[in-house]
């Protein structure tokens, strides 16, 4: 993404977030001003993707200060809704408690301590890109690599460069992207809108498929590795993505290829010994019904993430480095 972009960025008096509803046909902003216009466009994901949710969090903690004027129950309970506005990427609630300490000290220390997550986020993101691409290229010798991504772990999805695809934007940088297959993610095409667009426009070669097209992909020998973000990592390395990351992570099993899990450590969630204890958020039934779609009166099921085994991760990219969680490198050994 060029540096024109920003997903998140505080204007003085409100939160500007590139709406990420209206893309790919239009780059568009939307001011938050207040608690709940924020908490209303990280529902509609205007804003999404666990590390910019992190950084919409923190600077949501200054947004409640000023609404609540003084009164600090209102405070509280401003802060506490803007932690709880999607319940699995576990960023939102970091960022939040992250700068909570700083309220006592006013707007601008709240502000200042976002400003300073942001900028981490993206510094970490580098990292990241280049400690991912380093062991990817370890394994798969000269020829151009193949890979297979998920949802949107993009510069979008986060303060700037992108997680899973910081990792793809590195190995373009060393010329070694021989094609990127944006699974289209399903329901809300977070593939094939964000994903695509942000690949497009940094000129890396790829294709669309369907969610339903990856395993066949993996199978058939098209792909080298597939590199994935994620919302929360419990402590032994079981991993909540976007739904249908599980299907994708099988499959690399299955063909003998490696996953790649690409997030910063503050997707880590040492307080969660494993993937069971994630809360997995389960959206509106309507994402997946309507005309034309599914007979009227047709129930849906509708969870947006799921959580892959961390016996199925080969790696986990942080940007203090690689754990190879499924030799047994789980985070809780690494901290
Ligand atoms: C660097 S973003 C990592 C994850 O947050 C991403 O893969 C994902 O699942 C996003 O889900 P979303 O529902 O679009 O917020």
């Amino acid at each position: 993404m060029p540096e024109d972009l920003r997903t998140v960025e505080w204007t003085g008096s409100a939160l500007r977030l590139l709406d990420q509803t209206a893309l790919p046909d239009r780059v568009a902003y939307l001011d938050a001003g207040t608690v709940d216009a924020l908490v209303d466009a990280v529902r509609r994901l205007v804003v999404r993707g666990a590390p910019a949710l992190g950084v919409a969090g923190a600077f949501g903690v200054a947004l409640a200060l000023r609404e609540a004027g003084g009164d600090r129950a209102a405070f509280e309970a401003g802060a506490a809704r803007v932690r709880a506005a999607r319940p699995t990427a576990v960023n939102l609630a970091a960022g939040v408690d992250r700068v909570l300490p700083l309220a006592a000290e006013g707007e601008d220390a709240v502000v200042a301590a976002a400003q300073a997550l942001l900028e981490e986020d993206v510094r970490g993101n580098r990292a990241i890109g280049a400690f991912g691409a380093d062991w990817i290229l370890a394994r798969t010798g000269d020829r151009p690599v193949r890979v297979l991504t998920h949802c949107n772990a993009g510069a979008l999805a986060t303060a700037g460069w992108g997680t899973a695809l910081g990792v793809v934007r590195e190995l373009h940088a060393r010329a070694r992207v021989g094609m990127v297959y944006a699974d289209e993610t399903r329901p809300l095409l977070q593939g094939s809108r964000l994903t695509a667009w942000e690949l497009q426009r940094a000129g890396v070669p790829f294709r669309v498929q369907a969610d339903s097209a990856a395993a066949g992909t993996i199978m058939g020998g098209l792909v080298d590795v597939a590199v994935i973000g994620a919302d929360r990592i419990a402590a032994n390395g079981d991993t909540a993505n976007k739904v249908g990351s599980l299907g994708v992570a099988l499959a690399c099993a299955a063909a003998g290829i490696p996953l790649v899990v690409a997030a910063p450590w503050s997707t880590v969630d040492l307080a969660t010994p494993g993937g069971d204890g994630i809360p997995i958020e389960l959206r509106a039934e309507e994402e997946l019904l309507g005309p034309g779609v599914a007979p009227a009166g047709a129930r849906a099921h509708n969870p947006a993430f799921d959580v892959t085994p961390a016996r199925l991760v080969s790696a986990l990219v942080t940007e203090s480095g690689v754990l190879e969680v499924s030799a047994g490198t789980t985070p809780a050994r690494a901290r």
